[in-house]
């Protein structure tokens, strides 16, 4: 007899177990697993089997000098609930009976319904920065990635870099055939050297000239995953929502993506860079040179570095071309788990989207070239939060040069849950696909996902979902604390 996809949907397994405290009765139907809670407040507890990162029969106790042996009366799934807000936390329940064919057909029935998930990583390479943050990246992925990653029955081969663009150059030279995904723990300038290799190695492989601000850039076929062991982590933030690490890592095992947009960096001859966070000349651009003097202090250096440079108040003459459609009015739809924005802009022809240029000049504080809204902890909002993950778009935010009140006021806003600093007065923003900046007078530098770019006079043109991320998106009324001060 054939089985139909139906069938499988509607199968119902429906038992009792033991579990460590007490009998309990668990059903599996429809893809969902529900079984009755120990407490309240709910009185069911109910997993997709999306949310199931693994099923195994456990093993008898025995003396470690034994050889390990299955125990045909108890198995534990493995699974993942999201918390309050964005944070996904790892859970298991350890579940017993005294009948050896009904535990094996739990197993098997819930292994063969995880085999259908066939996103989800098997051979991951993972890139570990010990330089970025505080310095602990490998413990980051010692104590919340290791363990999971080998509960998930995930392979890792480790790579701890030794040097700056060691990642970057690993990827573009070597061999990746082996790896189903790449994954790496560190800040924004980890993720970026990852994803500049995997953009100039697929131009690599498929012959097409990087510098040439007219091609279209082709998209790397590897997946990647961020666990956040940097500074900031603005990257991670914007994609889940939180920092967390846990969470980040549970979005890998589950293997479900989602396409981020890049923008590529240009000066007259080359590419510089592409980013996926921010662009930024003026303040944050003096801020990234300046504190990376100061990296000994961690984090805390950009704290240092941002009052300094506030307190001086210097501005910049620059001039700015737009290329955008209906005039590059922004609007203040947010970007949430199955974003329609980002999926509508999919497929989006430009040549069909009637864009122009226009141009604007002044003296600014600061000029960014916000890819996502480039929320994180010091700044819930972030500088940008109508700007989306994959929507073709760059959020230009134009902060004109005002006195040092303003700029606090301005600083205040960014660290705070909300209002955001759209109407503040010196504040324009406008969307853009591409935009050109030229600098007049009082030069400042780039700060490109937190690393300085030294060119000043630049083109930058955004790539419309070219990575692609692991992750389910941040969910819909996500609000989180500051933990200090915007910058
Ligand atoms: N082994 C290494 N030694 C020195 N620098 C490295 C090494 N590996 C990577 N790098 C560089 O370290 C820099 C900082 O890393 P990263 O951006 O991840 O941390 P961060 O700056 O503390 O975090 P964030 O960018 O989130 O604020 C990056 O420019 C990266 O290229």
């Amino acid at each position: 007899m054939k089985i139909m996809d139906s069938d499988i949907q509607n199968f119902v397994l429906l038992n009792t177990f033991h579990t460590r405290k007490k009998k309990l009765r668990i059903i599996f139907h429809q893809g969902n697993l529900v079984w009755d809670n120990e407490k309240p407040p709910s009185d069911k507890t109910t997993v997709p089997i999306e949310n199931v990162i693994s099923v195994q029969q456990n093993y008898r106790k025995t003396h470690p000098s034994e050889t390990r042996q299955l125990n045909p009366n108890a198995f534990t799934i493995h699974y993942a609930e999201r918390e309050k807000g964005p944070k996904w936390v790892y859970k298991n329940l350890v579940l017993k009976n005294s009948d050896p064919l009904l535990v094996t057909t739990w197993v098997k029935t819930l292994q063969t319904r995880l085999k259908e998930f066939r996103q989800r990583p098997k051979h991951v390479l993972l890139f570990v920065n010990p330089f970025g943050g505080k310095r602990n990246a490998m413990k980051i992925y010692e104590k919340y990635a290791k363990n999971l990653f080998r509960i998930a029955g995930i392979e890792v081969t480790l790579n701890v870099s030794q040097r700056k663009n060691q990642i970057k150059d690993f990827v573009i030279s070597h061999n990746l055939d082996s790896f189903d995904s790449i994954v790496c723990v560190g800040g924004d300038g980890t993720v970026s050297e990852l994803f500049n290799g995997l953009v100039l190695r697929e131009c690599n492989i498929r012959g097409v000239d990087a510098d040439d601000i007219n091609q279209n850039l082709p998209r790397p076929r590897i997946p990647i995953g961020i666990i956040p062991g940097g500074s900031t982590d603005t990257i991670a933030y914007c994609i889940h929502g939180t920092d967390d690490t846990t969470t980040a890592v549970l979005q890998i095992i589950f293997g479900d993506t989602l396409g981020l947009d890049l923008v590529s960096v240009y000066d007259e001859h080359t590419l510089l860079s592409l980013y996926a966070s921010t662009l930024s000349y003026g303040y944050l651009g003096d801020v990234a040179y300046h504190s990376d003097q100061y990296r000994w202090m961690g984090p805390r250096r950009y704290e240092y570095s941002g009052f300094k440079k506030l307190v001086s108040n210097r501005g910049y003459y620059g001039e700015l071309a737009v290329y955008s459609e209906n005039d590059g009015v922004v609007q203040d739809i947010p970007c949430h788990e199955n974003c329609d924005k980002c999926e509508n802009s999919k497929d989006l022809k430009m040549n069909k989207l009637g864009c122009k240029w226009q141009t604007l000049s002044g003296k600014f504080f600061m000029v960014t070239g916000a890819n996502i809204s480039c929320a994180c902890s010091r700044s819930p909002k972030g500088i940008a939060p109508f700007s989306h993950l994959g929507d073709g778009m760059v959020h230009l935010v134009l902060v004109k040069h005002t006195s040092v009140l303003n700029n606090v006021r301005l600083l205040l806003r960014l660290s705070s849950n909300e209002p955001s600093i759209e109407d503040l007065p010196f504040v324009e923003t406008l969307c853009a696909r591409e935009f050109c900046f030229r600098a007049i007078e009082g030069n400042s530098k780039w700060n490109c996902d937190g690393e300085v770019q030294h060119q000043i006079n630049i083109r930058a043109k955004v790539r419309c979902q070219l990575l692609t991320i692991f992750s389910r998106g941040r969910p819909r009324n996500c609000s989180v604390d500051p933990t200090c001060c915007g910058f």
